[in-house]
């Protein structure tokens, strides 16, 4: 069927005693794309990613992966899964490991190629206790990808890696991607999401609070940056109208606005030359704290507990 979405959520509900982690979220995926889920600490990602798997039972709402109920797309080989405390066998070799899991697919990606893939042929003949962090991590991608999976949900994959090690990781998902594997990743690397995500999906107190391509999500926080130099400091630019944020570095001032047009008429009745002067629209890290802090505006100022109460 090749309009069935690859991830279907809807009305999903998960509390912890009187915390609700999720409060009534509705996500669909389609098949093929590449998803970064962001949000602050306790947004609900976590929460979300153990849920679609079939891992906890949700107080309300439903999950569909390819058209099924989680256990039933686990079972089948249809999705494989990096989660934050994922662990691995002691006292095993990377080789069993992946050996053991490749014998429950029925057509399991070649073990020397899928080693290449994601860059541990030299550690299969290491002991898993004997991994560093990154070291790990990648094997707990092997681990995901030997059934070779239409869908991945992979919970901040790379948070235990380096530089190096993030971009290889992405370069294989780039991989996957074109060849139509659907990857639903939560990060909190920003960056990683504007590098590699056709769509972000911004959740925050369990809810999604944007959705969109990042260029969608930039425009809709409406922050704009206003860059010039100026030879000393001005510290009275941080009360100009719309200005949110001043960074920048030496001479060259970098305004965050709410309101460019007003920043830029407020600079005019002060500076007689902004010189190289540039509007540009935010960074998706910009917009993601714009997107925050307006909504931490809006909340009272002790949370509510349980919005499934609502
Ligand atoms: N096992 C648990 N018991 C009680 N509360 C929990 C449990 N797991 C998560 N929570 C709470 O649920 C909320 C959502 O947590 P979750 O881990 O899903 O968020 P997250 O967006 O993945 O956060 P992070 O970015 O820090 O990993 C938080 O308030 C968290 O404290």
């Amino acid at each position: 069927m090749p309009d069935t979405p690859a991830l279907e959520i809807e009305g999903l509900t998960i509390r912890y005693g009187g915390t609700v982690a999720v409060d009534a979220l509705d996500l669909r995926i389609g098949a093929g794309e590449t998803v970064a889920l962001l949000g602050p600490n306790g947004a609900g990602k976590s929460s979300t990613v153990n849920a679609a798997l079939g891992l906890f039972r949700p107080a309300a709402g439903r999950v569909r992966l390819l058209g099924r109920e989680p256990d039933a797309a686990v079972r089948a080989g249809a999705v494989g899964a990096m989660l934050q405390h994922g662990g691995l066998p002691s006292e095993t070799r990377v080789r069993e490991v992946l050996r053991l899991v490749a014998g429950r697919y029925p057509t399991p990606w070649p073990l020397a190629d899928l080693a290449a893939t994601v860059g541990i042929d030299g550690l299969l003949d290491r002991r898993t206790d004997a991994l560093s962090g990154g070291q790990r991590q990648r094997v707990l991608l092997a681990v995901a990808l030997v059934g070779s999976p239409p869908l991945l949900l992979l919970d901040e994959p790379t948070a235990a890696m380096d530089v190096e090690a993030r971009r290889a990781f992405w370069a294989t998902m780039r991989g996957l991607a074109g060849r139509g594997h659907t990857i639903v990743f939560a990060t909190h690397h920003l960056e990683e999401a504007e590098a590699v995500a056709d769509r972000v999906v911004v959740v925050d107190g369990g809810r999604v609070v944007a959705d969109g391509s990042v260029a969608d999500v930039t425009r809709g926080a409406g922050e704009r940056t206003v860059r010039f130099r100026v030879p000393e400091p001005h510290p009275e630019l941080a009360g100009l109208a719309g200005v949110t944020g001043v960074g920048g570095s030496a001479d060259v001032v970098e305004l965050v606005t709410s309101d460019a047009e007003a920043t830029l008429r407020a600079l005019l009745s002060r500076f007689d030359r902004l010189p190289d002067l540039e509007v540009r629209g935010a960074s998706l890290e910009q917009a993601f704290l714009a997107l925050l802090d307006g909504r931490a505006a809006d909340r009272p100022t002790t949370r509510p507990t349980t919005g499934a109460d609502r």
